[in-house]
């Protein structure tokens, strides 16, 4: 399903966030984006989601989404949290559960398959053997895995993960891309994520949108993006670019 964003305003606490936003996420595309800090990255997938108030137009399949009710929208969207809000005492799996919510009927439980594809996703993230305890118990990277696991839970065409491989080490990074990567291909997802990790994005992602300061700076195929005049401008950071894999981009930082 396409993501469609037109225009998007955001301010927080009086202050312009977002300004003027456009994007387009084709159905089955991956779209990365990168920015420095306090760009507006991860207010731009809450504003997609309802989460903190806008102004603009965010449709998709061309349903304007602020016009649906949560329950709809859970269905078609499942995001991935950066600081997920974690709620004590609750186990891998009841929180991979969470999911399933969407499925479920007012007052209702949840079905056994509900119960079969939160296991089978707990498995595909390499967290079986954590499946029975408390989310705060685990370390960071186990944590995000299941953050992730419960968005995938959500079995949505649209999936948005706020940066999802920052506290994970190289092997879980390239098993969570991949994982990614392979339902985006099978079931056409459409996926849209922050990320810090510019060469990473640059393997995977079929465009970038780099915002800067709340808008968008530039955006297109990873090895029209990601040079290195457009890096420095924007990061201050001194990097060389090099063509790796597929022609896509691999940066490296250079010492002054
Ligand atoms: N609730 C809030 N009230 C006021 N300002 C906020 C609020 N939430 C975020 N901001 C500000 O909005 C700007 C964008 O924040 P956001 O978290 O979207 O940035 P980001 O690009 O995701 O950054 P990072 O790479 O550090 O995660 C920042 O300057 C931040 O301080």
């Amino acid at each position: 399903m396409t993501v469609r964003i037109r225009k998007l305003d955001v301010a927080l606490g009086g202050r312009p966030v977002l300004r003027g936003v456009s994007l387009d996420a084709p159905a089955g595309s991956w779209t990365a984006v990168i920015g420095p800090n306090g760009a507006g990255k991860s207010t731009l997938l809450r504003a997609v989601l309802g989460l903190v108030p806008s102004e603009g137009a965010i449709t998709v399949a061309g349903e304007d989404l602020q016009a649906l009710k949560p329950r709809r929208r859970s269905q078609l969207i499942a995001y991935a949290p950066q600081s997920p809000n974690v709620p004590v005492g609750m186990t891998v799996f009841d929180y991979t559960l969470l999911g399933r919510s969407p499925y479920i009927p007012h007052l209702g439980r949840e079905s056994a398959a509900d119960r079969v594809i939160t296991a089978k996703v707990i498995d595909r993230l390499d967290l079986t053997e954590f499946a029975a305890r408390p989310l705060v118990e685990l370390s960071g990277g186990e944590r995000q895995r299941a953050v992730l696991a419960r968005a995938l839970a959500q079995q949505t065409p649209v999936l948005l993960l706020d940066e999802p491989t920052t506290a994970l080490d190289i092997g879980h990074q390239q098993q969570v891309m991949e994982l990614v990567d392979q339902l985006r291909i099978s079931d056409e997802l459409t996926v849209v994520t922050t990320i810090h990790d510019l060469s990473l994005a640059a393997q995977y992602a079929d465009d970038l949108v780099l915002l800067s300061h709340g808008r968008v700076a530039a955006a297109g195929p990873p090895d029209e993006v990601l040079t290195r005049a457009t890096v420095e401008e924007h990061f201050d950071a001194r990097v060389s670019v090099a063509p790796g894999p597929a022609g896509r981009p691999i940066l490296s930082l250079e010492r002054p």
